[in-house]
């Protein structure tokens, strides 16, 4: 796991703002660490990088204890908490040669490959030699992960990176966290935007009020939640007599169609029985529960999906 965390707790002066939080992300992952503002996202990543300290709890990144082995886990990992500081009037080669020279652990001899290697990692290296207060807002963004990108990384930990973009620099982002992942980094990605871990992440840890209120990969949340099946047909009485016979509960019926909550039973015997009761299916279909759906049966509250 390359990211483990027992009963992880911040306590401010008032305030719990992490509440004994487990995370596991796994290798490979592309982890969506997923609430709304204010609901420990951010506490949390920075006591992962040892930027913050925890009140409670143990942490592991890469397998070894933090802070104990900070000294060799930090250099394998990347991160984008509060985009570095860049110099405007510099070019985004040259703030990024500047940012290299900072980190004790570069080997100034490799810089300029490494540096012109992450430019190209996040389709900067056309644009190397502009000016940084002439990038867009995505470019900006890209900048700052290819400088989490400057030395080889085992795990990339981006916190909320589409922030403050426009729809194009989002994309790009979203795109740039895909590739990351696809060359087998294990990326861990806070956003407060649903439909954003939705479209990019494999597994998702819900927050909210501090608490880790679940995790798991997307089709597990999905597969332990209540699926629904739709009928289409206009003979409703009679398919609502039929699911409700095959064990479906909660089976509602409008004019033309009828739903019902899946259950234990078996999708697939429900057509062929309705069939065989002569009720003619213009439609069909089985819905699982959007990450929405979920994120509301956990916390009782709606989410507010546009951010
Ligand atoms: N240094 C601090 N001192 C006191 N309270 C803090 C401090 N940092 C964060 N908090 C509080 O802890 C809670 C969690 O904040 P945090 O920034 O971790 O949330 P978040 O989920 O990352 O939200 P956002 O997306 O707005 O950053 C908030 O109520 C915040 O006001």
């Amino acid at each position: 796991m390359p990211v483990l965390t027992r009963g992880l707790t911040k306590q401010f002066r008032r305030q719990t703002a992490v509440k004994a939080v487990d995370l596991a992300v796994p290798a490979g992952a592309v982890y969506g660490f997923l609430g709304p503002n204010g609901s420990g996202k951010t506490t949390t990543i920075r006591m992962l990088l040892g930027l913050v300290r925890p009140t409670a709890g143990s942490i592991e990144m890469l397998g070894l204890p933090m802070p104990e082995r900070a000294g060799e886990t930090l250099r394998r990992i990347g991160a984008l908490v509060e985009g570095p500081a860049f110099h405007p009037y510099l070019s985004g080669r040259a703030n990024l040669a500047r940012l290299d020279a900072a980190d004790g652990h570069s080997d100034a001899r490799t810089s300029a490959h490494r540096i012109d290697a992450a430019l190209d990692r996040v389709g900067l290296l056309a644009a190397a030699t502009k000016r940084y207060r002439a990038y867009s807002l995505g470019m900006r963004q890209r900048l700052a992960i290819a400088n989490a990108l400057l030395m080889p990384r085992d795990l990339l930990i981006l916190d909320e990176p589409t922030n403050g973009l426009d729809p194009q620099g989002t994309r790009e982002v979203r795109h740039l966290v895909g590739d990351l992942a696809a060359d087998g980094a294990t990326v861990l990605v806070s956003s407060h935007l649903l439909a954003e871990v939705e479209q990019m992440c494999s597994h998702v840890g819900v927050m909210f009020e501090g608490e880790l209120v679940s995790q798991g990969s997307m089709a597990d949340l999905a597969a332990g939640t209540t699926k629904t099946v739709r009928v289409d047909t206009d003979r409703t009485a009679d398919a609502a007599r039929v699911l409700a016979e095959l064990g479906l509960t909660e089976v509602t019926s409008t004019p033309t169609r009828v739903s019902a909550v899946l259950g234990p039973v078996e999708a697939a015997k429900i057509v062929p029985e309705l069939v065989h009761a002569d009720v003619p299916v213009l439609g069909f279909s089985v819905q699982s529960p959007s990450l929405e759906d979920v994120f509301v049966s956990l916390t009782g509250e709606g989410f507010d999906v546009s951010g």
